[in-house]
């Protein structure tokens, strides 16, 4: 696809934030290097929980560090608008009927056949007259893929004005998307794709061309209303991508009803999400009225094919000599070793970085750019051990790892155990069914009493480890 002066501008732009970004690192106590090395300093004390969860950032972390698809065995729950029209599902590309150049663009991506979400909501969103759709299923099983294909599926190149409009909750989220329509529409080079994102400036009075917008909201908004670029009344494709990040910030929810308020009646309204919790719910009835309804539950972890055991430690200092004990007697490919506060996340990566391992750290203070370097750099067997904090990992999948340390049990900021987020740590999604090993650092009455009650909610044994006798190390190993 061809870009245009608006995508370098959107580069420029980049580049601008990026630049800032490394600005704002500068100024930071703690300077990590993009490699994740460590440097000891002293950084505020501050738990993960206390630690501002951003989820578009999350959501940025997991797209850029993502190679394929995440697979699901669960079934697809589909909900029809009209429960007496026949359920179409596709197995294949072809079947879709795609204009040729689409479909070469699906294959060159490397995409064979359809993923599960896409089975159905490909049919449904392709179908004639247009279908609306609200659809679920969490990150990475192809929802951005899908609804690319449908906007550009629908696009009439002939016809110079937009199209499609295509929300983002963030600017760098709008990004990833434009160049997932780029890729896919690299044989259309006559569709165009404008960015309507902060400081794209435009001159008063002007139309755009081009077939598709992405933006996020406030600016789509006043490109709307305000400065008239668009014309809302001439779009057929509305696609509201990560419902739920977008209505966890201020004024995405307000703003995307009322460019949907402008639209034409006739037009197609695609709402997507990576969860569908009550507010995300109640937002896409909103605005997609009459919806087909698509959901993919996601995989469950399970602790089964986990070996899970605590050490008993009286200190900090104990918990970091258990754990060279443990390094000291059995082989760790790789181990992700979580901490309760940043502070400790950077003490343990220097002590241990000192002891010769090869170290990276996750911290809240990197900018999202770092953190996926960080992650792509442990994927890849750079590093061997990833310190974090929770926070920074929630909602990263890194399979291959076979050992995950405790070093502080998790807990709410009620000091709770945090029964979730100690699955989510440990746990497999059975389809991999590798044998993992957890380990829990426990150092206080306090802590014993919170490993007990995870015990408990998971109804599962953990064992007692004395990482003081080899012997009993090395069996832990088998
Ligand atoms: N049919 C397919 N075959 C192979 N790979 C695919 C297919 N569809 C999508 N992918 C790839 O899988 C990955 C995840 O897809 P995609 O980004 O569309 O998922 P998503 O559900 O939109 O994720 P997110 O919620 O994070 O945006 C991407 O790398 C994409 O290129």
């Amino acid at each position: 696809m061809a870009t245009d002066s608006w995508a370098l501008a959107v580069d420029e732009q980049e580049a601008a934030v990026k630049s800032m970004s490394s600005l704002q690192i500068k100024e930071e106590k703690v300077k990590p290097d993009t490699n994740g090395v460590i440097k000891a300093n002293a950084t505020p004390e501050k738990t993960d929980e206390e630690e501002k969860e951003d989820r578009a950032a999350q959501s940025l972390l997991n797209k850029l560090i993502r190679s394929n698809l995440v697979d699901n065995t669960n079934q697809v729950e589909v909900l029809q608008r009209d429960p007496n029209s026949p359920l179409y599902s596709v197995k294949s590309f072809e079947e879709l009927r795609l204009k040729p150049q689409l479909l070469q663009g699906v294959y060159a991506m490397g995409f064979n056949r359809p993923s599960k979400i896409q089975e159905n909501a490909l049919p449904m969103m392709l179908a004639e007259p247009p279908q609306n759709l609200i659809a679920q299923s969490q990150s990475g099983t192809g929802k951005t893929a899908a609804f690319v294909l449908a906007m550009l599926s629908r696009v009439e190149p002939a016809e110079r004005y937009p199209q499609c409009l295509c929300l983002s909750p963030t600017y760098e989220l709008a990004l990833q998307t434009g160049k997932v329509i780029e890729q896919m529409g690299k044989f259309h080079p006559e569709l165009k794709l404008a960015y309507a994102v902060r400081g794209n400036k435009l001159e008063r009075g002007q139309k755009i061309s081009e077939h598709i917008v992405i933006g996020t909201p406030g600016t789509v908004l006043d490109w709307c209303s305000k400065l008239k670029f668009i014309d809302p009344k001439k779009i057929k494709v509305f696609v509201l991508d990560e419902a739920d990040v977008m209505i966890a910030t201020q004024g995405h929810q307000d703003q995307s009803i009322r460019i949907q308020r402008m639209l034409p009646r006739n037009c197609q309204m695609l709402l997507f999400s990576a969860t569908f919790e009550d507010s995300v719910w109640k937002f896409a009835q909103k605005v997609v009225p009459d919806p087909n309804i698509i959901k993919l539950k996601r995989e469950e972890e399970t602790l089964d094919t986990i070996k899970q055991y605590y050490v008993l430690c009286n200190n900090r200092d104990e918990k970091f000599q258990a754990l060279c004990n443990l390094y000291g007697a059995i082989t760790i490919a790789q181990a992700m070793i979580f901490c309760h506060t940043r502070k400790t996340a950077s003490w343990l990566a220097a002590e241990l970085s000192k002891e010769g391992h090869q170290v990276a750290l996750l911290s809240g203070e990197m900018v999202v750019e770092q953190r996926a370097a960080v992650i792509e750099r442990f994927r890849e067997g750079k590093e061997k051990v990833l310190v974090t904090t929770n926070v920074c990992a929630r909602g990263i999948d890194v399979e291959q790892v076979s050992v995950v340390i405790n070093f502080d049990l998790p807990v709410d900021k009620d000091g709770n155990p945090d029964n979730e987020t100690y699955l989510h740590r440990i746990g497999r999604t059975g389809r991999f069914g590798k044998r993992g090993l957890a380990v829990n650092m426990v150092d206080s009455k306090h802590s014993m009493n919170i490993l007990n009650r995870i015990q408990e909610h998971f109804n599962k044994k953990i064992e007692r480890l004395d990482t003081d006798d080899l012997d009993e190390i090395e069996k832990i190993a088998n």
